[in-house]
């Protein structure tokens, strides 16, 4: 199968970071404010840490593109201690496993050597051919991360600027379908109480849904989205980000009350709103921007798409547009993401549409 040692990769290298997340989380937690005011915490460099080392080792060729970097565990020796007691903890309990994304970390260097591998430059069009990016969050949803709310560790693989592979780790999304989704406090749920998947996807091959463990890689069922049409569009399941200040909740009520929706949206943070609609939870995500000059990065949508087209679903931006990936590391010639079935896409497009002209 295409693709085949890059998922394993991906999979084992999202679950040894989830044990670190997870622990992380488990704690009091902190965070230290980025230049551009949103936090990061030491789950979010250990988990960049973890997973680029794997990648590094297992495909040494790739660029990869990845939301932070070390400068400020460089000059913080107790905030850089911190993360490498983590990273030093988090190892996959079956051996083979661990040794086939190149075991432990050997050092504090080497940690912050990974952590900075993520600064590869975008990608651009011209001599791509073939070309390789990994595209890393290692805890997307920061802000749901503190809150003990829902959060993702997300990892794509672009070729030629298209992603190709997929993986979202959401230790917080519950196992089975029909258990209630938690917004707040799910941390205190921990592997074995029901809690954590791995949604992933390879174009052409679908979409699978697996247990988020701590040793190989488990057995995978295969997921699509629900399929509503336009008739039932009024009962149809909505999410949208909990934080007002990442997508526009005013524009999305009006959106919602022109479609005719009778439920409020679930609100959630990260990439676990595309995992919810390709397992079925959910059926809609609007992601209406809030300022004109954001640009969406594309480690905050690469597996997502993957994950949600290939469980049969629709991503583009608010004019119902493609995403445009060759555009380094952010989507600059897009706003806004709108993500649907392709029952539905067409008659949510023009609400969105009509609701930006007024
Ligand atoms: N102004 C603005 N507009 C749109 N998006 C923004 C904005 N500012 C930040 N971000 C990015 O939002 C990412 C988290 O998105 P979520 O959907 O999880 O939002 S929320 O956590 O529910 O608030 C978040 O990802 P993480 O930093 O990985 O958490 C940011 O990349
Ligand atoms: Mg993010
Ligand atoms: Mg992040
Ligand atoms: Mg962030």
């Amino acid at each position: 199968m295409p693709y085949e040692t890059e998922l394993r990769t991906a999979l084992l290298a999202l679950q040894r970071a989830s044990l670190l997340t997870r622990r992380v989380a488990l704690t009091t937690l902190s965070s230290v404010t980025k230049s551009d005011r949103s936090p990061v915490t030491v789950g979010d460099f250990g988990a960049q840490a973890l997973v680029i080392s794997a990648l590094r080792h297992a495909f040494p060729d790739d660029a990869i593109v990845a939301e932070e970097d070390a400068a400020a565990l460089r000059d913080n020796e107790a905030l850089r201690g911190k993360v490498w007691d983590y990273v030093q903890g988090a190892g996959l309990s079956d051996e083979g496993a661990e040794s086939s994304i190149g075991g432990p970390l050997k050092s504090e260097r080497d940690m912050l050597d990974a952590i900075d591998g993520g600064a590869s430059e975008g990608f651009a069009s011209a001599g791509s051919q073939g070309r390789r990016v990994w595209a890393l969050d290692p805890i997307d949803g920061t802000k749901g991360f503190l809150r003990g709310g829902q959060y993702a560790i997300a990892l794509a693989l672009l070729v030629d600027a298209k992603p190709v592979l997929g993986v979202l780790a959401c230790p917080n999304l519950p196992q089975d379908a029909s258990a209630p989704i938690p917004t707040e406090h799910a941390h205190e749920k921990g592997e074995g109480e029901g809690y954590g998947v791995l949604v992933s996807a390879v174009a052409g091959q679908g979409t699978t849904v697996r247990v988020l463990g701590s040793g190989g890689v488990a057995e995978g069922k295969p997921t699509k989205m629900r399929e509503v049409g336009e008739a039932q569009i009024g009962s149809a399941v909505f999410c949208e980000s909990v934080e007002s200040g990442h997508s526009s909740h005013d524009h999305h009520a009006l959106i919602t009350q022109k479609l005719g929706v009778t439920s409020s949206p679930v609100r959630m943070d990260s990439q676990a709103k595309y995992a919810s609609l390709a397992m079925g939870l959910a059926d809609v995500y609007l992601r209406l921007p809030v300022s004109a000059s954001y640009q969406e990065k594309i480690w905050d949508h690469a597996a997502g798409e993957i994950v949600v087209k290939e469980a049969g679903g629709m991503v583009g931006d608010v004019q119902g547009r493609p995403l445009d990936w060759a555009q380094g590391r952010t989507l600059k010639e897009n706003k806004g993401v709108v993500v649907a079935g392709k029952g539905v896409w067409d008659m949510v497009i023009s609400a969105v549409k009509d609701v930006l002209a007024a």
